[in-house]
């Protein structure tokens, strides 16, 4: 039998990111090869002319599994009936700035956002937030939307995961699917923890540490580190653009693996409401290790966490608290 359409939010789509992933979705990237979908396209009135061209270029594409485009400017009729919101409205940050310095502007589309979906959206809808300050966007949305489930409500830390893999893959010179859990915690920005620890290689003699691996723990301590932390400011100062291809398709992995399950045996970072898991503070959207389950997710407990990590958590769980104050300031 046919299945359904699922009906899929892109804020932001006549930006760089929606241009990427808009069709990532239509050809199944995010939701599989035979879930037909409905795209909502949702950008301000400025870019409305840019909108409507992305969605004549969705029907030239011809796309089997696309049955249906709204593009509008309108945020109720864009949020109507969604069951996947991905919210990558905003503005993006220049070069030599950090992310939280587009707090101001960001923080406040979150806010009126949030009524919105709450309104609008299907019961049960899925919110991935992309746009900077991610984690601290979630954040401010699930407060001003209370009657979606906490559960549902998410930021984009698997670019950061994926990189942490390509890493990890370029130093050993082994494919990238061969390497699985790493974890990234906390804030999507530069206080973000890259942990390797609980990380594994497949070798030819089986799955393998990737510490033992890489047997070079000054390399795996700082430069690995630093490279994950800064590389969206690498790839702005590189294209003048903040990354859009990598973020499109870590948004629909995300998306993937939180609806139809992550493989048994591995794992995946998001960016989630915290539980307390890990001594973090709740209150706080904070990136954990998560296996995904019946479109549930749950943070993946009982990792043994030593003092140098111990520490790293603790700083980006601060900087988030700063940043939800400073949120806060913002909206008042
Ligand atoms: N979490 C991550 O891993 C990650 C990765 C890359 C980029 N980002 C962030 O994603 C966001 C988008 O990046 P981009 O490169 O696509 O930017 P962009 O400027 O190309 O596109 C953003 C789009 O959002 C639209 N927009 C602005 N206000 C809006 C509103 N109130 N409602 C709906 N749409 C609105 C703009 O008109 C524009 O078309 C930025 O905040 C960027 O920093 C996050
Ligand atoms: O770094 C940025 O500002 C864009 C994005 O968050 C990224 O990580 O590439």
């Amino acid at each position: 039998m046919a299945k359904n359409p699922v009906r899929v939010l892109v804020t932001g789509a006549a930006g760089q990111i929606g241009y990427a992933i808009v069709p990532m979705i239509a050809r199944g990237v995010m939701l599989g090869p035979h879930q037909p979908v409905i795209l909502h396209m949702l950008d301000i009135e400025p870019a409305a002319e840019a909108l409507n061209g992305v969605r004549m270029e969705l029907i030239d594409a011809a796309f089997p599994l696309l049955k249906g485009v709204v593009a509008t400017t309108d945020v109720e009729e864009a949020c109507k009936d969604v069951n996947i919101a991905v919210m990558v409205g905003g503005f993006p940050r220049k070069e030599g700035m950090e992310r939280k310095d587009v707090m101001s502007k960001n923080v406040s589309i979150y806010k009126a956002q949030a009524s919105a979906l709450e309104k609008h959206a299907a019961p049960n809808c899925k919110v991935l937030v992309v746009a900077n300050p991610a984690n601290t966007n979630a954040l401010i949305l699930k407060e001003f939307s209370p009657s979606i489930p906490e559960k549902n409500i998410t930021c984009l830390t698997r670019l950061d995961h994926n990189r942490a893999l390509g890493q990890i893959s370029g130093r050993l010179n082994v494919h990238v699917s061969d390497v699985k859990n790493v974890i990234i915690w906390g804030n999507h920005s530069s206080t973000q923890y890259p942990d390797v620890n609980h990380a594994t290689v497949t070798t030819s003699s089986g799955e393998k540490p990737v510490r033992e691996v890489v047997a070079d723990d000054q390399w795996l301590n700082s430069e690995f580190i630093t490279t994950v932390q800064q590389r969206g400011a690498a790839i702005i100062k590189a294209r003048k653009l903040s990354s859009a291809l990598s973020a499109a398709s870590a948004a629909c992995d995300h998306i993937r693996d939180w609806v139809l399950g992550t493989p048994k045996g591995s794992w995946v970072s998001m960016g989630v409401y915290s539980d307390g898991s890990y001594g973090i503070p709740e209150g706080l959207i904070y990136s954990f290790p998560v296996t995904c389950e019946k479109g549930e997710w749950s943070i993946v407990k009982g990792l043994k966490i030593d003092e140098f990590s111990r520490a790293k958590m603790d700083a980006t769980a601060k900087e988030l608290i700063e940043e939800k104050s400073l949120a806060k300031s913002c909206l008042n």
